[in-house]
């Protein structure tokens, strides 16, 4: 046992999420952090191609339409991909905070079934930090961003610096993604994280 606590509720000295003074404005769209992410990425035939916009404090929205692609039962969204979904919102709010953060645990409900070609509202908001630890949950609505909730997810995402991604990445990715200036950007724009 390693000792760690894997809680989804704050610890009591959690303090509020606070908004980078350069994050970008509610309403703004925010950026693929890779283009090969399965989640925001373009560079993927099959992938979710989440946008995520910037919403108020730290919360962002995304859409996501299912596609034939992304079916586990007859017609019906896979619940991974539904997951994946929500991780990828959660993911996004890294960019409000300007911190690079992995998901550590994701708790997930299956509210409702979700229909291929149905357009999944994502909301997600980040709730309190601890350290390197920040609590967050996820909506994805249907029929509407007020729509009825399908699925929820509650979370932990755990700060890292780029070296995470250096450290543990195939050798081939990591040397692409170091030739490619606009990555180096977007690694750079969290590194300089006061
Ligand atoms: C090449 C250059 C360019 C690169 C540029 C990249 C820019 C990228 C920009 C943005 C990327 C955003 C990507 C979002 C994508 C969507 C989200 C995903 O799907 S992410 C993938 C899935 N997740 C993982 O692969 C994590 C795998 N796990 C790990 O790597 C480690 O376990 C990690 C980092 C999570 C923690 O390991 P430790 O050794 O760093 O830290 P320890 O000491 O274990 O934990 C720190 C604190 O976190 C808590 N913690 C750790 N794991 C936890 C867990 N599972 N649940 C709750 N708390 C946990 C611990 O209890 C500890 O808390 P206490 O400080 O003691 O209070």
């Amino acid at each position: 046992m390693s000792g760690r606590t894997t809680a989804l509720t704050p610890p009591g000295d959690a303090v509020p999420p606070v908004r980078h003074p350069e994050a970008p404005a509610p309403g703004e769209t925010i950026g693929s952090h890779y283009e090969h992410c399965f989640g925001c990425g373009g560079g993927q035939p099959h992938g979710l191609h989440l946008e995520a916009r910037a919403g108020e404090g730290v919360s962002v929205t995304a859409e996501f339409r299912v596609r034939e692609a992304h079916q586990g039962a007859p017609g019906l969204a896979h619940g991974g991909v539904l997951a994946t979904a929500l991780d990828e919102t959660l993911g996004s709010l890294g960019w409000l905070l300007r911190v690079i953060a992995v998901t550590g645990r994701l708790e997930t409900d299956f509210v409702r079934p979700v229909p291929v070609d149905t357009v999944l509202h994502l909301q997600a908001e980040a709730l309190a930090v601890h350290g390197r630890k920040i609590y967050c949950t996820a909506t994805g609505r249907i029929g509407g961003p007020d729509g009825p909730v399908a699925v929820q997810a509650d979370a932990v995402f755990v700060e890292v610096k780029v070296d995470h991604f250096i450290a543990n990445g195939r050798k081939q990715e990591i040397q692409a993604a170091l030739a490619d200036p606009d990555q180096v950007k977007v690694a750079r724009a969290f590194e300089v994280n006061p």
